[in-house]
């Protein structure tokens, strides 16, 4: 029996959303938990430059390889609206992405294999700051993943609130975009309404920008391979009759294609000295990839986890098109071969980031028995 309540843990990680590079109380209640489940062959490791992550090393009786699962733990800043009895206790802040999700089918998984010693090496990272600040980067970046804690494959997961509860699915290839955040702030000069050529309106140049990054997707990008700009925050301006001396926006660029970012980065920069000059404002702008790269499935690993998720009588599996969601698993990948997918949770009426969204908890049962069937197989490979 697996020593864990999977609906329970859910809840209570669902009520302690933290933003990225915060997350001390989820950090607390998975390595309580994790700590409940101690025998000779786990392991658990904390890593002092990033102290919200978790590393559990599950050590196999008979070794060929090290698998990697990674979950990551942060949530994002949107005040709840699901009237859900286990709603978020922190003000602001809400498991939007299903993250909450995410953590419990990797506990779950974990349990499974704190109780059943596998042939292979397992390890899993509970990840923090996925949705900002690229955690997984910094993790690899820190050395974390190098002798007995380099995985020789990685997986994941993500949570789709469009696909029946507890349907896998993935592709072959790219599965997720590679995004990049945009943060510019004009400055320009406040002033009277009533004294336009007397100021420098930062709202004017604010708005010509919103409206120049358009032509990035309709008239840089092939059609053909797609790709999308939007700037999801406008912040300027006081009052109807204050020429507004600043303006602040944020935004992100997404493409399948690294190449394609990269020239999108390039339209973005062109564009704002482009508004700088026309208008007369002084421009900052900062672009951030971090570790956003697109999700790239490898070939080997997702052939195998295709062909288990196929012939398993017991998973739901479909095959996906591609996603413009972003994801910093995209650079774990680009490291270490491995495969992302995602597990249904039948809430088709609210999207990812959405604060009505109520991913299905009979999703987690399914999630947890589809990776640890798949994980039985692939060590017997
Ligand atoms: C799955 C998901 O929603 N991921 C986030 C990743 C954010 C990347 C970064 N902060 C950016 O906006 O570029 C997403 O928004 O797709």
């Amino acid at each position: 029996m697996t020593p864990i309540d999977l609906k329970q843990v859910r809840r209570d990680l669902h009520r302690i959303p933290e933003l990225a590079l915060h997350e001390t109380q989820t950090h607390q209640y998975l390595k309580q938990l994790v700590m409940q489940w101690q025998q000779p062959w786990v392991t658990i490791r904390e890593i002092p430059e990033l102290p919200t992550a978790l590393l559990v090393r599950v050590a196999g009786t008979d070794p060929q390889r090290t698998i990697g699962y990674r979950a990551d733990i942060d949530a994002l800043p949107i005040t709840e609206a699901t009237g859900l009895p286990f709603a978020s206790e922190h003000a602001g802040l809400m498991h939007a992405c299903g993250h909450d999700m995410h953590m419990t089918v990797g506990l779950g998984i974990l349990a499974y294999f704190t109780q059943h010693q596998p042939k292979d090496n397992l390890i899993f990272f509970f990840q923090p700051a996925e949705e900002a600040d690229y955690g997984g980067k910094r993790a690899y970046d820190l050395g974390v993943f190098t002798d007995e804690w380099r995985p020789d494959e990685f997986y994941g997961l993500h949570d789709h609130p469009g696909l029946p509860t507890g349907q896998i699915a993935t592709r072959q290839g790219t599965l997720f975009a590679g995004t990049t955040e945009i943060h510019v702030t004009f400055t320009g000069k406040g002033g009277h309404a009533a004294y336009p050529h007397e100021a420098v309106d930062a709202v004017v140049a604010g708005a010509m920008f919103v409206n120049q990054v358009q032509t990035i997707v309709s008239r840089n990008v092939d059609p053909v391979r797609g790709g999308v700009v939007t700037l999801g925050a406008f912040h300027a301006g006081t009052v109807s009759n204050v020429i507004a001396e600043t303006a602040h926006l944020d935004g992100t660029i997404r493409a399948f294609r690294q190449q394609d970012i990269e020239m999108m980065q390039q339209r973005v920069r062109d564009i704002v000295a482009g508004v700088a000059l026309a208008t007369g404002v002084t421009a900052d702008l900062q672009l951030i990839q971090g570790g956003y790269m697109p999700v790239e499935n490898d070939d080997t690993t997702t052939a195998l986890f295709m062909t288990y998720m196929t012939q398993a009588t017991d998973v739901d599996f479909s095959e996906i098109a591609p996603a413009m969601t972003g994801e910093d698993f995209g650079f774990l990948l680009q490291k270490f071969p491995g495969t992302m997918f995602w597990l249904g949770v039948g809430d088709p009426t609210h999207a990812l980031h959405n604060a009505g969204l109520s991913p299905d908890e009979a999703a987690l049962q399914p999630g947890v028995d589809a990776m640890v069937g798949y994980l039985n197989w692939r060590m017997m490979q």
